[in-house]
């Protein structure tokens, strides 16, 4: 799939999606809305919902995706707008790795690699999550990760997948 959208105006980025608190499902799909309304981003690819048990303290499990946008934008406004997104369906920062009704990650943005305090691409810990793995290997297994120089295809046989579980809804 990303072979016949690589060549359009515009980056390619991944975003990956969380949420673990109220009617995750409805959040989720409604981020996507947003996103994909948003000037300057077009969604590409979407993947499937999974449930996954949370990484962190102890909380609910999660629903996770991954999205592909092309965008018309810098990283930098990317973030600004992955950020305004998630305040705007109820995003409150307490714990570390604590629950929320949205997480919204930069994952990925065409092969940059930036490493400023406010914004790492690729999102460092991406390479060790299943639960970003999983959903982005769907819609994305040839995107080469630039930090490892691997695909998404080859780093995801690298990690535990058991607690990810395949969403039917
Ligand atoms: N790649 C990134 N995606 C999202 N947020 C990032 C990234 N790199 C740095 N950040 C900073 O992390 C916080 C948001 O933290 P979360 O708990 O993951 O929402 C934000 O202030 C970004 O500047
Ligand atoms: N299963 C699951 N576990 C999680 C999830 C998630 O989406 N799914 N997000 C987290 C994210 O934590 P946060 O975004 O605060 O930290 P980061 O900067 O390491 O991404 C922490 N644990």
């Amino acid at each position: 799939m990303l072979n016949s959208i690589i060549k359009k105006p515009g980056k390619l980025s991944a975003i990956a999606l969380g949420s673990n608190i109220g009617d995750s499902y409805k959040i989720l799909t409604a981020a996507i809305e947003t996103l994909a309304n948003t000037p300057g981003m077009k969604l590409e690819a979407q993947s499937s919902w999974y449930r996954t048990k949370a990484v962190g303290p102890p909380q609910p499990d999660y629903l996770n995706g991954c999205a592909i946008f092309r965008v018309q934008m810098s990283p930098d406004l990317l973030l600004e707008t992955l950020l305004a997104t998630e305040a705007k369906f109820g995003r409150v920062r307490q714990q570390r790795w604590g629950a929320r009704s949205l997480d919204l990650d930069l994952l990925l943005y065409d092969d940059l690699i930036i490493d400023t305090p406010q914004l790492q691409i690729p999102h460092p810990r991406m390479v060790t999550r299943a639960f970003v793995l999983v959903p982005l290997v769907e819609i994305a297994p040839h995107w080469v990760e630039p930090t490892s120089g691997s695909m998404i295809k080859d780093i995801v046989k690298q990690v535990d997948c058991a607690d990810v579980v395949l969403c039917q809804k």
